[in-house]
């Protein structure tokens, strides 16, 4: 699995230097974070209608976007996938009730 994540952020990373007729990744880097932020509400939010109220394909379909969208906004910050995965790995075999009292503590 997070070897599909790893080699498509490795893809869109190398997006940089593309031309941005050639690309869509491209172009979604070269409109800046905010843009890549609203992209990927818009998948949110078509993820969330897929999620509620239509088929497992459609549903399949708009995470694939929305996986995509994400890791297109952590390539404008400049945020490694891999630093992702460590926040991660570090949460897991830790109750997310448990993590989230640690959150409110501050
Ligand atoms: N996984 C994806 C991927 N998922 C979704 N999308 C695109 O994300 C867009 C989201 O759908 P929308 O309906 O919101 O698109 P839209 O209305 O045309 O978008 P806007 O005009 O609003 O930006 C579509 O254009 C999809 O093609 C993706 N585009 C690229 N990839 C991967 O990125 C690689 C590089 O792509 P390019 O940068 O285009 O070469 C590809 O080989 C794929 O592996």
């Amino acid at each position: 699995m997070s070897d599909v994540l790893l080699q498509l952020a490795a893809t869109i990373s190398a997006r940089r230097s593309a031309t941005a007729d050639s690309s869509y990744t491209r172009q979604l880097l070269d409109a800046g974070p905010a843009r890549c932020a609203k992209k990927l509400g818009e998948e949110a939010i078509e993820t969330v209608i897929a999620g509620t109220s239509e088929g497992d394909e459609q549903l399949k379909a708009e995470a694939a976007d929305l996986i995509y969208h994400l890791l297109v906004l952590l390539e404008s910050r400049g945020v490694a996938l891999n630093d992702v995965l460590a926040v991660l790995d570090k949460r897991q075999g830790v109750s997310g009730l448990k993590e989230k009292a640690e959150r409110s503590k501050g």
